[in-house]
């Protein structure tokens, strides 16, 4: 699979979530189902909270890297641009929101479904559900913005 974090220039892949250059992250890898994006994550052990069951602070995280990079990959569509032309889009959080619905067990592979709900700018708004086998366990919104050049300055 190539997944939209692939195409992530090396300096921008050292993210917690989704950097695939962070050897302690998630490294997550997002793709496209149709007009949905689709992040597949196996938790470990010792992403535990109550025994059995996945740490809310995980979850979130899912949900806001599936989010920044459907948020890259929606734009390009946008376009009609391929993730590997330049000048690259670069999402960060503006907000995150997250409602878990149900314990999350941690000896399922999590599914994270995201639709684009808004592109306006340099803003994309991306909804997405956290499923455990056949439970929906969390829902999100993220508000993803375009970096700006002089981010962290
Ligand atoms: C190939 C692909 C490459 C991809 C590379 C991936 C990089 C890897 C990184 C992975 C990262 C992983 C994830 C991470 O961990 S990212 C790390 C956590 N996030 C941050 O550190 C971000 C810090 N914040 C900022 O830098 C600025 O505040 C940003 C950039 C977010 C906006 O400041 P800026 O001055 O630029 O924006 P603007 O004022 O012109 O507003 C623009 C639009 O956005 C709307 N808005 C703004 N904020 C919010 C908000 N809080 N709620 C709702 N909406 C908000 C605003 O209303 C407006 O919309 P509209 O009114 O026009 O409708």
């Amino acid at each position: 699979m190539y997944a939209f974090q692939d195409h992530y220039p090396e300096n921008l892949s050292h993210c917690y979530g989704c950097g695939s250059q962070n050897p302690h992250g998630h490294q997550i890898k997002t793709e496209w189902e149709g007009d949905e994006t689709v992040t597949r994550f196996r938790p470990e052990p010792f992403h535990t909270s109550v025994p059995g069951f996945a740490y809310g602070g995980l979850i979130a995280s899912l949900i806001d890297c599936h989010s920044t990079a459907s948020a890259a990959a929606a734009m390009y569509r946008q376009e009609g641009r391929s993730m590997d032309s330049l000048p690259a889009f670069r999402f960060v959080t503006g907000s995150l929101h997250v409602d878990f619905l149900k314990p999350t067990p941690i000896d399922a592979e999590l599914v994270i479904r995201g639709q684009v709900k808004e592109i306006k700018g340099r803003k994309v708004v991306i909804e997405s559900q956290v499923w455990a086998r056949t439970v929906m366990t969390a829902k999100g919104v993220v508000v993803a913005v375009q970096m700006p050049e002089n981010f962290g300055t």
